[in-house]
């Protein structure tokens, strides 16, 4: 498993410059919340994570591979889970997995357990043949969770995760990203349900203006904000919003 290095990056939108020299790591084995503001530019680090956007400054490494010189082999190290789920509409359940599977050269038979398991965690075994036009918003994104959680990559950016699943959905989900952390995978979580991240994040990262505010386990961001024992929430609002 290796660690994402975002190093010093600088990146926008035309000529517009939203992300100003950030740099953040996200280690093998850690939950790291990447918490904001709306318009902060947390979905651009992602994009830039994804190679969607162009950096203007700086790098992005996973491991010892640089993901703008080398696309191809990032992919397979990288499993990304957006808020907004993305399907095929002329692809069953069964054919995301398959395709999944396929396009990261899974084994077979480790391909059917997992397929299984999932399917079963996600109570979605009976529509294994169905379209995704029937499918609900949170059946759609469990779908887009199970692909991500088929193989085995280095790093998980997962986009707010707590909205639209149902509570049973949400535990599976949580227990399953635990489990791939407990295997070593690195997980940047991006989101605004303060409560939910505190209990599963390891660090934080708060950020806002296109820039790292701070960074921190809740312990550090308790001692900065001198909020002994205070929420997420409320060293949130100390140090960014006072901003
Ligand atoms: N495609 C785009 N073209 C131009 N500007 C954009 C584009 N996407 C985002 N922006 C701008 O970049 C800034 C950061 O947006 P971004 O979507 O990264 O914020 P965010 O932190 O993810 O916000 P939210 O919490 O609302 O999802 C905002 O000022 C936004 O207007």
């Amino acid at each position: 498993m290796n660690t994402l290095e975002v190093k010093a990056i600088s990146a926008g939108y035309d000529k517009h410059i939203i992300l100003h020299e950030v740099s953040f790591k996200v280690e093998p084995g850690e939950i790291v919340g990447l918490i904001g503001p709306n318009g902060a530019g947390k979905t651009t680090i992602i994009k830039s994570i994804l190679g969607i956007i162009p950096l203007t400054h700086g790098e992005i490494t996973i491991g010892a591979v640089n993901i703008k010189l080398s696309p191809q082999q990032v992919k397979g190290e990288m499993a990304y889970i957006p808020e907004n789920p993305l399907l095929y509409d002329e692809l069953t359940l069964l054919e995301h997995l398959e395709f999944t599977a396929m396009s990261h050269g899974m084994d077979k038979k480790i391909f059917e357990n997992r397929k299984n398991y999932l399917l079963k965690l996600f109570h979605l075994e009976d529509k294994l043949h169905h379209f995704p036009n029937s499918f609900s918003k949170g059946m759609r994104q469990k779908v887009m969770i199970m692909c991500a959680f088929l193989y085995d990559p280095s790093i998980y950016i997962v986009d707010e995760p707590f909205v639209g699943l149902d509570p049973k959905a949400t535990r599976s989900f949580t227990t399953f990203l635990l489990q791939k952390k407990e295997a070593g995978a690195g997980i940047l979580m991006c989101t605004h349900v303060l409560d939910a991240a505190e209990k599963i994040c390891d660090r934080f990262i708060f950020f806002n203006q296109g820039k790292v505010v701070t960074t921190g386990t809740l312990r550090d961001l308790r001692k900065e904000s001198n909020l002994e024992d205070g929420s997420l929430n409320d060293i949130y609002d100390k140090l960014v919003e006072e901003e």
